[in-house]
């Protein structure tokens, strides 16, 4: 029976337990022995497999973080390390493997494709950092997550008269704060992918006040700046009460979406019938709702155009 090997590696997401029930339930459905890769390339390196049937992927969809856990692999990244998972995987007879991460964990994947593994790659990333694809795996429910934290923020803020800072993760991208903040309402978004002013900010912010209002909220991408200088920053520009709060790793946790679970199903049937079709050295994404593949080399070529034209919508509703 030809073996799929299937592992997640990189910052783990809401969804890769769903993806990988996916790949495990359909793959068998479809007559292949699934292997399980445990923490990422680390768990290649060490031969760390498991056999993953129908059952051992029964309450899975509902959980974040991956049960076949997750890591960021130094050896892996040196040749040795690669020629040596490539190894790992043939010996153990494994023809086929799919990899959830994003976009280091893609260059990995590509270099095993190389070695003569037929590799997939499932957007793996609360970011959204990826292209050719409109969604990443936990991006959706990341959202959700920052969105209710805002409103917490909101409640204490306007009891204090306050302006909240907050910093949201998305390494260089500005996806998470962009769209969490549209969804709270925010006062300003600061993202990497935009000029932004914080004299004029706090002006804004000051005039407001001034208005009526009892509490501002400015969202920050981790690419943008840092949270606490921003707040600081503020503070010296119009005098208001700032505080600022680093939502961390709480963004990357909870239970996935209902989005995030039906996108995950869908990738992981998808890939099963690319495998079916001899069709590898690729990565799954969505497009207009339809689930599409890239060869790994398009993608490491594509660019990713900063979301202007959300941008623009934001400034027309603050
Ligand atoms: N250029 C590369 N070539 C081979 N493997 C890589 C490369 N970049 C990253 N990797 C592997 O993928 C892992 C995950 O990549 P990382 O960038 O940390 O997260 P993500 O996949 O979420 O972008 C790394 O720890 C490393 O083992
Ligand atoms: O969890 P770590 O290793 O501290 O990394 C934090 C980074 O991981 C992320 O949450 C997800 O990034 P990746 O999916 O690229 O790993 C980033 O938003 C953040 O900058």
């Amino acid at each position: 029976m030809k073996k799929i090997g299937v592992l997640t590696s990189g910052g783990d997401s809401q969804g890769m337990n769903s993806a990988i029930r996916s790949v495990v339930r359909t793959g068998i459905a479809r007559g292949y022995e699934i292997v399980g890769i445990k923490r990422g390339y680390n768990g290649l390196m060490e031969k760390d497999f498991i056999p993953l049937g129908s059952k051992d992927v029964s309450d899975k969809l509902y959980r974040g973080g991956t049960f076949l856990q997750s890591a960021r692999s130094e050896e892996f990244r040196t040749e040795e390390g690669q020629k040596k998972g490539a190894n790992n995987l043939k010996e153990e007879g494994i023809e086929h493997l799919v990899v959830i991460g994003g976009d280091g964990s893609y260059r990995g994947a590509a270099k095993l494709n190389d070695l003569g593994i037929k590799t997939y790659g499932l957007p793996g990333t609360i970011d959204n950092d990826l292209p050719l694809t409109d969604y990443t795996i936990g991006f959706d429910t990341t959202l959700n997550v920052v969105t209710d934290a805002i409103g917490n923020l909101r409640d204490t803020m306007s009891s204090h008269e306050r302006v909240s800072v907050i910093e949201v993760m998305g390494r260089n991208s500005g996806d998470i704060a962009l769209h969490a903040g549209i969804a709270s309402g925010v006062d300003a978004i600061l993202v990497p992918e935009q000029p932004w002013d914080i004299k004029e900010i706090s002006y804004k912010l000051k005039d407001r006040f001034n208005k009526g209002k009892t509490h501002s909220i400015v969202m920050v991408a981790e690419g943008a700046g840092n949270g606490e200088e921003i707040a600081h920053m503020i503070k010296d520009h119009c005098g208001l009460d700032t505080r600022a709060t680093i939502l961390g790793h709480i963004q990357r946790g909870g239970t996935p979406s209902a989005f995030d679970r039906v996108f995950t199903s869908r990738m992981g049937h998808e890939v099963i019938r690319l495998i079916d079709n001899d069709i590898y050295g690729v990565a799954l994404g969505i497009e207009n709702n339809d689930i599409t593949y890239h060869r790994f080399e398009e993608i490491f070529e594509a660019h990713q155009p900063p979301n202007t034209k959300l941008y623009s919508i934001f400034g027309d509703l603050v």
